[in-house]
């Protein structure tokens, strides 16, 4: 099924590419640095990086921003909060928390491609405060209680 999202491009950003996926069934739009000049990660250092929109999505869904594998395997560059979490209530401007887990500065040029964003389900909960939850053979256990 096919849901429309809302894209509103930031003023001053009419250069920079509108997320997009790279192929025909890839889960994520990959999400574009709309930094204005080129923004350098020390190793260790995090920073927020604008990607030029933002969005208005249908209330049962989500927008996650993932990490891209390559940048993570070749220079140690991930989303620090990952997966982000963009609500569907949010009006803001999309960012990106990088950091920089790798040996060397990174540098984000304006229009390189940073992250992903993949759209996610997200069902309506309400919860129900009880005085005992039912029993079930695990019980309690956990954190590695079924050994390694
Ligand atoms: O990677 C991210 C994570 C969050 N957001 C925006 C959209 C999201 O709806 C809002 C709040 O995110 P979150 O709930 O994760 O952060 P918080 O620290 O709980 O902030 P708030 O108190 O605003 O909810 O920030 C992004 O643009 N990118
Ligand atoms: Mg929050």
């Amino acid at each position: 099924m096919q849901h429309l999202v809302q894209i509103k491009r930031l003023p001053g950003n009419e250069d920079i590419q509108l997320p997009q996926k790279m192929s025909e069934l890839a889960s994520g739009f990959d999400l574009y640095a709309a930094v204005s000049e080129p923004v350098t990660l020390q190793p260790g250092e995090r920073g927020l990086i604008p990607t030029g929109f933002s969005l208005a999505m249908p209330g049962e869904l989500e927008a996650q921003i993932r990490p891209r594998s390559g940048l993570a395997l070749k220079h140690g560059i991930t989303a620090l909060n990952s997966p982000g979490t963009v609500d569907a209530d949010y009006r803001g401007e999309v960012k990106v928390l990088l950091i920089n887990h790798g040996q060397e500065p990174f540098v984000i040029s304006r229009n390189e491609r940073i992250a992903q964003m993949v759209f996610q389900y997200v069902p309506t909960v309400r919860l129900e405060e009880v005085e005992e939850l039912s029993e079930t053979g695990r019980g309690a256990g956990g954190f590695g209680h079924t050994g390694k």
